[in-house]
């Protein structure tokens, strides 16, 4: 029975091609960013994201990353702006991390790596569900934003304090009253290019939205992220760590920047 994939040496980004053959598209997702390639555009707006903290309603170990979902079934947490048109709702936000702090972002810059990396994923509202909107090239519009080693940060340490009730594979509590917007830096100075979801089934359906200025997360923090587990309750214990995958190649795409 093939194994699903996953991070591993014999399920990881180099394999996932044979099943998601889209692997080697032309949109694919993360990129390195190179600033100096990045074109200013000037007729990029500015990100407009409104979230209601009561729309925070779960947090769940999927075996790849951890999620917090939201509900996605009225227009009251929202992205608007930026290089979209139209309204799109959040739908969740999950993070990709390293096993040490010298890794774990998908997106780099300048070749360098994050310890981790923040993905709030926004659906279009033109198409009638999350599922339909990731079918298209249009559909999805994930903000990403780095985690660079400092200072504890407290406004992820509510999400850090789910951990320890989700540990393992499948397992999910409830996560009310959270507020997306304060994981967001202060400034919201962003890259943008046409890309994709970064794991299986990696649909070209992303408009990604990849912030300038990182927010800082405490090695204390990091090793929060790193006490998951991938596997589940009663099979041998796999760390969660170094669930990214490796930038791609940009084939051409352009890399626009909302910033001189
Ligand atoms: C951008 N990161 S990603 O590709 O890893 C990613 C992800 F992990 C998700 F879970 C979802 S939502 C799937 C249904 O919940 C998503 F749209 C994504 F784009
Ligand atoms: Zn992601």
């Amino acid at each position: 029975m093939s194994h699903g994939w996953g991070y591993g040496p014999t399920n990881g980004p180099d394999t996932w091609g044979a099943d998601f053959p889209v692997a080697n598209g032309p949109r694919q997702s993360p990129i390195n960013i190179v600033p100096k390639e990045a074109q200013y555009d000037s007729s990029l707006k500015a990100l407009k994201l409104r979230y209601d903290p009561s729309n925070a309603k779960g947090i769940l170990n999927n075996g790849h990353s951890f999620q917090v979902d939201f509900v996605d079934d009225t227009d009251s947490s929202t992205l608007t702006g930026g290089p979209i048109s139209g309204t799109y709702r959040l739908k969740q936000f999950h993070f990709h991390w390293g096993a040490s702090d010298d890794r774990g972002s998908e997106h780099t810059v300048n070749g360098v790596k994050f310890p981790c990396e923040l993905h709030l994923v926004h659906w279009n509202t033109q198409y009638p569900s999350f599922g339909e909107a990731a079918s298209q090239p249009d559909g999805l519009a994930v903000v990403g934003v780095f985690l660079k080693i400092g200072a504890a940060n407290p406004r992820i340490q509510k999400v850090l304090d789910a951990l320890d009730s989700i540990k393992t594979k499948g397992k999910q509590t409830t996560f009310t009253n959270f507020d997306a917007k304060t994981l967001l830096p202060s400034s919201l100075d962003y890259w943008t290019y046409d890309g994709s979801l970064t794991t299986p089934p990696l649909l070209e359906s992303v408009t990604w939205i990849v912030l300038k200025e990182p927010i800082s997360v405490s090695p204390a923090q990091m090793a929060k992220f790193r006490s998951l587990l991938f596997t589940g309750e009663g099979e041998a214990p796999c760390c969660m760590v170094d669930n990214y995958r490796p930038p791609q190649p940009l084939k051409g795409r352009q890399l626009r920047a909302s910033f001189k």
